[in-house]
């Protein structure tokens, strides 16, 4: 195997930059020196990587939505109602699913049709298509620091794209913009191509320009147990400082167990920061984001205003710098932006009433950080040893033995022998450990929290618990007690 966690040489860069920008003929525009010149001109309070050390430090969370449409100009339009109607802290541009499987010319389809329209017909930001010339119209039209949020595996033209642009944070990596998002991209290529989008973060950073890395936390969104998205964002931290990144955010999906929620985010933190430390990354500026509810929404606009604000109280409690808004449009589709600008509003309500307030720290915390933290040791010790020390081959070896093994993933490289379901008070447990390699008293410590429940609901603990729990929020409930 050609890979390995070597932060890429000048040489080797530039080399594969030859073949990224040809992708698309937008590439071209990409000149970095010029792009340098234009990153420096971006004020403090449009970057990314500068507005979220200054929440950090005042102890605030920021608020995040989604959002991208396919017209330049109605896309502007969309980011200053968010930012104004909605009062959204950072901006994204959700990118379009056809740009996140590099099928750009589907995406100037796309673009054309829109335009003969009049509505978008993608559902995202073409970015690439509209180049740097475009991206950039969206950047200087905006008051906010710009991301790039998406899914895709193969993000490298995007990356120079956007950050030639000014957009100073690219949301992913290569294992949460793959396994989720993708069902035949081997582990191997997409760690190598997110090495090239880190790396060139990383070249940013050494002319002075400060670009932040968000890897994408909730993973499939389903179920995920904390341990297994907390190794996920430790690893991609990891491999993103290899290359030079300085600026990094790492985040989780809520589950809608209070308790466990405001573990995970302090597991997340104290754990990253430890093995970034450990392998000598001590100049990298770690924040954390918290997503709300990423599973099925309720249709009726009240109940998901619920769902919203429970997932903003336990991001405000658990001290996450930055919290990615859901809309009460989740469950029909791509949200009108009066609908967005809402989701927004009612999470900056609850963010600023339960401004300075942390969870206290119970016995029930500290019993389930010393949990997480025990399960997530055990993946991360396997992963290196797989690697001989190397975590990106043991990364890639990993994924084959099902060590890293993320519930419902599309991916023929995932194993999906792991299988999660709810305990009795609605916290995630590995019902089946598969080839997670836990030590028995891990494993016998969920086997009991689920056998709770079964006793609670007079049923045997079986896969059936974790269908119950796939349907249950939608049906406006976190646990899937049987009918
Ligand atoms: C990660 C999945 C999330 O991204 C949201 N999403 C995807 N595309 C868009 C979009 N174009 N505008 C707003 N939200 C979007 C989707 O609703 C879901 O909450």
């Amino acid at each position: 195997m050609k890979l390995r966690n070597k932060r890429l040489s000048d040489g080797e860069f530039f080399e594969m930059r030859k073949d990224v920008l040809s992708h698309w003929p937008t590439g071209k525009d990409v000149d970095l020196k010029e792009a340098v010149d234009y990153l420096k001109k971006v004020p403090d309070e449009k970057n990314f990587a500068k507005k979220l050390k200054k929440a950090k430090e005042e102890g605030i969370t920021l608020a995040q939505p989604r959002a991208g449409v396919a017209l330049i100009d109605k896309h502007i339009e969309l980011l200053n109602y968010l930012s104004k109607e909605g009062g959204a802290d950072l901006l994204p541009s959700t990118i379009d699913s056809y740009t996140r499987q590099n099928r750009y010319d589907e995406c100037e389809v796309g673009i054309k049709e829109s335009i003969k329209n009049n509505r978008s017909l993608l559902n995202g930001f073409p970015a690439v298509n509209h180049g740097v010339k475009g991206c950039r119209e969206v950047f200087e039209s905006v008051d906010k620091p710009v991301q790039a949020r998406h899914g895709t595996p193969d993000s490298r033209l995007l990356a120079e794209i956007i950050h030639a642009s000014g957009w100073t944070s690219n949301e992913g990596g290569g294992i949460s913009y793959n396994i989720p998002y993708a069902k035949g991209v081997s582990v191997e290529k997409s760690l190598s191509d997110w090495q090239y989008c880190d790396r060139l973060v990383g070249f940013y950073g050494e002319q002075g320009i400060e670009i932040n890395r968000e890897p994408f936390g909730p993973l499939t969104g389903t179920l995920v147990p904390p341990s297994m998205a907390i190794v996920t964002g430790i690893i991609e931290a990891l491999l993103a400082a290899e290359q030079g990144v300085k600026s990094i955010t790492v985040g989780f999906g809520q589950c809608g167990n209070m308790v466990q929620d405001v573990t995970a985010i302090k597991v997340l933190e104290e754990m990253t920061e430890k093995y970034l430390k450990l392998y000598g990354y001590d100049d990298v500026y770690l924040t954390t984001v918290f997503h709300q509810w990423m599973g099925g929404f309720p249709e009726d606009e009240a109940k998901a205003f619920g769902v919203i604000s429970f997932g903003s109280a336990t991001a405000a409690l658990s001290g996450a710098t930055k919290v990615i808004v859901k809309t009460p449009h989740e469950a029909i589709g791509i949200p009108t932006k009066e609908a967005n600008a809402a989701g927004i509003r009612a999470t900056k309500m609850v963010l600023s009433m339960l401004e300075g307030q942390r969870m206290p720290i119970s016995k029930e915390i500290e019993a389930e950080m010393e949990v997480v933290k025990a399960e997530t040791a055990c993946i991360m010790d396997k992963t290196f040893e797989l690697g001989k020390g190397d975590l990106a081959v043991g990364t890639v070896k990993a994924f084959e033995l099902g060590v890293i093994d993320i519930p419902f993933a599309p991916s023929k490289y995932n194993c999906g022998k792991m299988m999660p379901a709810r305990d009795n008070d609605g916290a995630v447990r590995y019902l089946m450990a598969g080839n997670v390699p836990f030590t028995k008293e891990l494993i016998d410590f969920s086997r009991e929290k689920l056998e709770e429940r079964a006793r609670y609901e007079n049923r045997k603990v079986s896969f059936q618990m974790t269908v119950d729990d796939i349907f249950a929020v939608g049906k406006g409930r976190l646990i899937g007690r049987p009918e």
